[in-house]
């Protein structure tokens, strides 16, 4: 197995000797912050449902890295994937929630279950994963750092109103619980991510998707290594001051604003796409 290459930015050694936890850590920005972790010295444990993407970027990684599969909306499986980390490490100084997601669908569409489903991965699956590293590692250890990574929802999310109330909800609980676990020695930090260019995108219908670099001042999209390098970052001494924060990183996305729908988005009629289903295999 190789060692993973040096970072490009950080310090030899930054991470040296801690244990990360990155859900969701097998494709796009988290494979991304499992990869720069690792290439600062930590050893990681990414977790998703789908052992083959796990394990084809555990060997990308190298030997600092291991897998675990299980869903984070499932009780025993998220107790699993934890203790699974400290079996291997005896130790868990960083959990990344980082698996989250929805889908783009006009607010007036959304079915009850479409939005319970987006609440149960994003508001329930983070807020089971916290509990669990809290009580089985952070708190016994004394120290901690919890990263919740959200999509940002500042100024709403049209198109997606339903992750829009549940990253603000997972924002509010990184501040709740920054001051709840202080005394245990665990921050708890945001990051309320813009736009990046991830394979996760070619979900998004094609209008979506042809103008959404155009949305960010920057003029492109956040590529997935500068997310590796703020979740490096609030992993350092540096990310413990700044519990209770939440990291915008977007391009000045969060300054863009316009008419909704936008007229690039729009049909003849009006209307406004819904994203196909996946597959039934997949869900
Ligand atoms: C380009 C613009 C965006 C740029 C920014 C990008 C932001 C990102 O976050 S990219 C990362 C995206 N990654 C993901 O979204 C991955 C995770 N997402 C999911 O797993 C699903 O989207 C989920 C959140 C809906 C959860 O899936 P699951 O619990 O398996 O739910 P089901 O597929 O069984 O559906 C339950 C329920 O939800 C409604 N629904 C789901 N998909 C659609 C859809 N495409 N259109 C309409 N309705 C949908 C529906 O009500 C489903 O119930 P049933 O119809 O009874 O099955
Ligand atoms: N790309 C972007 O522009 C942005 C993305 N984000 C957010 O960043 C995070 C990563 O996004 P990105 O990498 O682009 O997208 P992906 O869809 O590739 O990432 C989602 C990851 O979470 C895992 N996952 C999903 N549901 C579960 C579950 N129930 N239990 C365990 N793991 C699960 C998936 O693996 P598996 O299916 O194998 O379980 C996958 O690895 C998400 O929360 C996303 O919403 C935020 C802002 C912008």
């Amino acid at each position: 197995m190789s060692t993973p290459a040096p970072s490009r930015i950080f310090a030899p050694g930054l991470l040296d000797g801690q244990v990360a936890l990155v859900t969701g850590g097998g494709t796009g920005l988290g494979r991304a912050a499992a990869t720069e972790l690792a290439a600062c010295g930590a050893q990681v444990v990414i977790a998703g449902r789908r052992a083959e993407v796990l394990e084809a970027t555990a060997a990308r990684i190298g030997a600092a890295a291991s897998v675990v599969c299980g869903d984070i909306r499932d009780e025993d499986d998220a107790r699993r994937i934890v203790d699974t980390a400290l079996e291997h490490h005896g130790r868990l100084d960083l959990l990344v929630n980082n698996a989250g997601g929805q889908y783009f669908v006009p607010a007036e569409a959304i079915a009850t279950r479409g939005w319970q489903a987006v609440f149960r991965l994003n508001v329930d699956g983070t807020t089971r994963m916290a509990e669990l590293a809290v009580e089985r590692a952070m708190r016994p250890a004394g120290r901690g750092t919890i990263v919740n990574v959200t999509l940002s929802p500042h100024h709403g999310l049209a198109g997606m109103t339903h992750s829009s109330a549940a990253r603000a909800a997972v924002e509010s609980l990184t501040a709740a619980w920054a001051r709840q676990w202080a005394a245990d020695g665990i921050a708890v930090v945001a990051i309320a991510a813009g736009h990046f260019q991830t394979d996760a995108l070619d979900k998004y219908p094609e209008p979506v998707r042809a103008g959404v670099a155009r949305t960010v001042p920057l003029q492109r999209l956040g590529q997935p290594h500068e997310h590796g390098w703020l979740v490096a970052l609030l992993a350092s001494p540096l990310g413990r001051a700044m519990s209770g924060t939440v990291v915008t990183l977007d391009g000045a996305r969060d300054n863009w604003f316009g008419p909704w729908p936008p007229p690039t988005l729009t049909d003849g009629d009006g209307d406004v796409p819904t994203e196909e289903r996946r597959p039934a295999a997949t869900r």
